[in-house]
């Protein structure tokens, strides 16, 4: 079935709270994506940033590869060429910077490693990513808390958790990059060819809140047992290894002024399955869609490094915000491989046939 991604406003946020806690626990339960409004930043600055990102994205190839990805600390540039090599399209770019730029945290040392900005971008690029990290963090910082007290959870664990300030704050602001549809690729597309543009997974982090632009189609969810299969079913260089196929797909369709929101892996953990962390992929364009270059700016919102998430329950092991970085390219293999279990079983409500109430799915692992 389609699934209804709710839109829920959370202006006037301590008037509301409780309002605010119950519709995103069901939409966050049900669904895992939703549509935030009342968020209060304003259109330019998401005009800004994607801005930022495009800048980025336009330098030279001999610029773009001074700032290699780390898969430790997610941050920096990944190019298309993994996708390329089996594929033979050029369909995802990527990058992404932190607090701190693209340095931050020396896995080695297990320490602070300093700030590592572009400079070619100049002290203005700088400015803006780091005051859109703020304005989303307080958005993220809402949410959470939102969810916390919809849980009865204590919300100051919120503040203790994602702290910004921190020099252990992992979270990041990362820009997609999807070209245009080539000509050669025109024909692929017309005969339904054409590979999704971004593989289906799942985010490892604890909240992702994303800007899309109005009119940029392509991003489509599986929640439940819309997702029939984990198994390895296409190795892509080696990012995306084990991609769900899914029965139905529901695509999402942005609207200015809204944020898409979804739950990641590590609220799944942190609320021993209540809140579902759903599989999620662009797909290729159809040939009535625009075919034009495509970009999506998600904030990955993530603990500090040492904080460990660990349900009441202990449903699944617990991981530190340092394992959600760098476990994430394992993700896949960590959800199939799950000694628990717990990944498949997880029960997402709005009538999903055949799955258990969530009460019973939580009960079998106990
Ligand atoms: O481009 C999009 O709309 C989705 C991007 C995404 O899923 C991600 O960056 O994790
Ligand atoms: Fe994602």
């Amino acid at each position: 079935m389609v699934r209804k991604i709710l839109t829920i406003d959370i202006s006037d946020f301590e008037a509301r709270k409780d309002e605010i806690a119950s519709q995103l626990i069901s939409a966050a339960r049900d669904v895992g994506f939703f549509y935030i409004a009342g968020h209060g930043i304003p259109q330019e600055d998401f005009d800004r940033v994607l801005a930022a990102g495009q800048k980025f994205l336009a330098l030279p190839e001999s610029d773009k590869t001074q700032w290699p990805f780390n898969p430790d600390t997610y941050l920096g540039h990944r190019g298309s060429k993994e996708l390329e090599t089996v594929t033979g399209n050029r369909l995802w770019e990527w990058y992404s910077v932190g607090r701190y730029g693209t340095a931050g945290y020396d896995v080695k040392a297990q320490k602070f490693a300093g700030e590592e900005w572009p400079e070619v971008l100049g002290e203005e690029w700088r400015r803006t990513a780091l005051d859109y990290q703020a304005k989303v963090h307080r958005v993220a910082i809402i949410i959470l808390k939102a969810i916390f007290i919809g849980l009865g959870r204590d919300e100051k664990i919120i503040d203790e958790a994602f702290d910004i300030a921190s020099q252990e704050n992992p979270s990041f602001v990362a820009w997609n990059y999807y070209p245009p549809i080539t000509p050669k690729q025109k024909a692929q597309v017309s005969k339904g060819q054409l590979p999704p543009r971004l593989h289906a997974h799942a985010d490892m982090d604890v909240l992702t809140i994303l800007y899309q632009r109005e009119g940029d189609l392509g991003l489509e969810i599986a929640p439940g047992n819309e997702v029939e299969d984990l198994s390895l079913i296409e190795d892509v260089g080696n990012i995306w290894n084990h991609v769900p196929v899914a029965r139905e797909w529901t695509p999402l369709d942005p609207k200015q002024g809204l944020l898409t929101v979804n739950i990641g892996d590590g609220l799944t953990r942190w609320t021993d399955g209540l809140l579902k962390s759903t599989y999620h992929r662009v797909r290729a364009p159809t040939s009535t869609d625009p075919q034009g270059a495509r970009y999506s700016v998600p904030y990955f919102v993530n603990p500090k490094l040492n904080y460990i998430i660990e349900g009441p329950e202990k449903r699944f092991s617990p991981v530190t915000g340092f394992d959600l970085l760098s476990k994430t390219g394992n993700a896949y293999a960590a959800r199939k491989n799950d000694p628990e279990k717990a990944w498949q079983k997880l029960a997402y409500g709005s009538g999903a046939e055949g799955v258990p109430a969530v009460a019973q799915a939580l009960a079998v692992e106990g």
